[in-house]
């Protein structure tokens, strides 16, 4: 066999020490596809003492401070598991690339922001820079773009690429319990990013999509393009407006090629109860994508967790150990050629509007000629009981139309003295 593939870890938390426990646990299936083991040869972790419920042989080495394992340490690979798009999470990766280093990370942020550059220096050093557990953890997405679809033309990618809000509204629906409550023991069960506003308010999912868009159309990665709305607004009445309408509420980011550009937009969406994506729930990922020859392909699976991330870390170090190398982001960092963003403006397709209103005479038609106005058509209208002189939700599922035209209609609807709040809009995707 030959010599071992030598890792050194940064950072020991839910994915490091997973990683750790998953390489001695399968060390002899792993060495076995890779021709030769994996072994760890370095570590990094803020705290030694702490005990994270995996043995680390006397043999490995502990530096305290990860930029200097990186820069010192005797080692084909460094798994990046510290997180944060800047700070020494991109000290450790960019110090390793430059040694010529393999670099294995699960880090969307820093990928999101510097994966061009990143992928540049791996390029100009021959060295890889892999992220399979990066984007919807354990799911093999990232090989399936650049490998498995590689014939392919993608026109869209579609993704439940949080786990966070998955659970989130997967536990509203079922339970009915508050937002607040089913994040707290998201985070207890360990989700949940440091900072849940990234989960809750998109933006995980934005870095994630951002990789995506990247692999799919070969363009650099772009996070300041990126439409990007959170959870936070849902509320158990728009649950179960959705379910009576036939739909469920799902945080989705969505990669698209259209005349005018890319859209990449992530933001909740209510989705026929019909299509798949609409029953894949609680902390699952799933990933659709289109392909011109292929049609249409679905991956489901877990996206956080230490299980799952340290199943796709350890993908790519055996890709490492076997000596399969593919460009970062599926074509070499100079054939990646930007594509204009589509303006949010421009975005085709049917809504979903929630108003509180007063309930009396002639609400319904200044609503109605607001949307008369900008030529949105209502498809169905619910207004449930009878409360004079009280607030009660009006609400209504609208045709396609523009993002542009329902933006002007919304304006128009919430200055109208009867509407007591501002509209709740969400967009409808037909899956
Ligand atoms: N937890 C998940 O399910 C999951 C899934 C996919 C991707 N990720 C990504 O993986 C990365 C790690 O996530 P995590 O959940 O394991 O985080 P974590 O907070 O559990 O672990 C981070 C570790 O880094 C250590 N660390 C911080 N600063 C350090 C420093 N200066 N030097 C050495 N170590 C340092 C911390 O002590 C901690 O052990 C992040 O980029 C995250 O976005 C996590
Ligand atoms: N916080 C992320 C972890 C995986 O990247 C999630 O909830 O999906
Ligand atoms: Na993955």
């Amino acid at each position: 066999m030959m010599k071992s593939l030598k890792i050194a870890v940064a950072g020991l938390g839910t994915v490091g020490a997973g990683l750790v426990k998953l390489l001695a646990d399968n060390a002899g299936i792993i060495a076995a596809r890779s021709g030769r083991a994996i072994e760890v040869a370095a570590v990094s972790a803020r705290d030694r003492s702490k005990d994270r419920g995996v043995a680390i042989p006397d043999s490995v080495v502990w530096y305290e401070d990860a930029a200097v394992m990186a820069a010192e340490a005797d080692v084909d690979v460094v798994v990046e598991v510290i997180g944060g798009s800047d700070g020494i999470a991109k000290q450790v990766v960019e110090t390793a690339l430059a040694r010529g280093l393999s670099v294995v990370t699960a880090n969307k942020a820093l990928l999101a922001h510097h994966g061009t550059q990143l992928a540049k220096l791996a390029e100009d050093k021959g060295a890889a820079l892999a992220f399979e557990a990066a984007v919807a953890g354990g799911i093999p997405i990232i090989k399936a773009l650049k490998e498995g679809l590689a014939g392919n033309s993608i026109a869209q990618v579609t993704g439940i690429l949080n786990g966070t809000c998955n659970y989130i509204l997967t536990t509203m629906r079922e339970t009915g319990r508050d937002f607040a409550d089913v994040l707290a023991e998201a985070q207890a069960l360990g989700y949940a990013e440091a900072d849940p506003s990234f989960d809750i308010d998109g933006v995980d999912a934005a870095h994630k999509l951002c990789i995506l868009t990247s692999l799919a159309f070969a363009t650099p990665v772009d996070f300041q393009s990126m439409h990007v709305e959170g959870i936070r607004h849902i509320s158990a009445v728009d649950i179960e407006f959705a379910e009576k309408l036939g739909y469920r509420i799902k945080l989705l980011g969505i990669a698209r090629k259209t005349e005018l550009g890319v859209e990449q937009r992530v933001h909740p969406c209510m989705v026929p109860v019909r299509a798949p994506i609409a029953r894949v729930d609680g902390v699952f990922n799933a990933v659709v994508a289109e392909g011109d020859f292929v049609g249409r392909s679905i991956y489901e699976g877990r996206g956080a967790g230490a299980g799952p991330t340290a199943s796709a870390v350890a993908a790519d170090l055996v890709d490492i150990a076997r000596g399969c190398r593919t460009p970062t982001f599926g074509v070499p960092v100079a054939a990646l050629s930007p594509l204009p963003a589509a303006p949010m403006t421009a975005r085709q397709g049917a809504y979903y509007m929630r108003l509180m209103v007063l309930d009396r005479p002639g609400v319904l038609a200044d609503v109605s000629a607001a949307l008369r106005d900008e030529q949105v058509s209502v498809e169905q209208m619910i207004q449930p009981g009878r409360a004079p002189g009280e607030t009660v939700p009006m609400v209504m599922t609208l045709h396609d139309t523009t993002e542009a035209a329902m933006e002007r209609a919304v304006a128009r609807i919430g200055t109208l003295a009867a509407v007591v709040e501002p509209p709740r809009i969400i967009r409808i995707e037909n899956l």
